[in-house]
């Protein structure tokens, strides 16, 4: 099947920053854009998911990828925003899953609990994997408050 592409924005915090700068190679077939940080020097994560969200948010990017420790952090800031659906994946099927039953536009990835080769593989599933809509539209759809 043909790659999809869609634009895509990206963003870390120190905890996460070897991952992205090597998702950037390997998503070299797709529009990226890097929210930073620049460096592996400790930051603050939500001054990298807020602007990411925002992009996303805004329809600049059509997908997210957020990388910390943990993956929560940038998941919580992310999530505060109202067209965000970030989801945190430490396995492929949950990649996929997150995608067929919440239309998730974040991937949010615990890069102290991951190795390399299945970063690369859930970031591929998220992004080629589609919205199943139906029963999950309906629960989508309350997510909003
Ligand atoms: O989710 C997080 C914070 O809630 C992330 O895991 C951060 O990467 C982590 O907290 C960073 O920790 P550090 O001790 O400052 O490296």
């Amino acid at each position: 099947m043909p790659l999809k592409t869609f634009k895509i924005a990206i963003g870390s915090d120190h905890a996460g920053f070897t991952y992205k700068e090597m998702l950037k190679e390997f998503l070299a077939d797709f529009p990226v854009t890097d929210f930073g940080p620049a460096s592996a020097s400790s930051v603050d994560y939500p001054d990298f998911a807020h602007p990411v969200a925002l992009a996303v948010e805004s329809g600049e990017a059509e997908f997210g990828i957020l990388i910390c420790g943990s993956g929560n952090g940038i998941a919580i800031a992310a999530n505060k925003h109202q067209g965000i659906r970030a989801a945190i994946c430490w396995e492929n099927e949950l990649a996929a899953l997150c995608r067929q039953h919440n239309n998730a536009n974040i991937l949010c990835i615990p890069a102290r609990f991951v190795r390399q080769e299945l970063v690369q593989e859930m970031v591929m599933t998220f992004l080629q994997t589609e919205f199943e809509g139906g029963r999950h539209a309906d629960r989508v759809n309350k997510i909003s408050c």
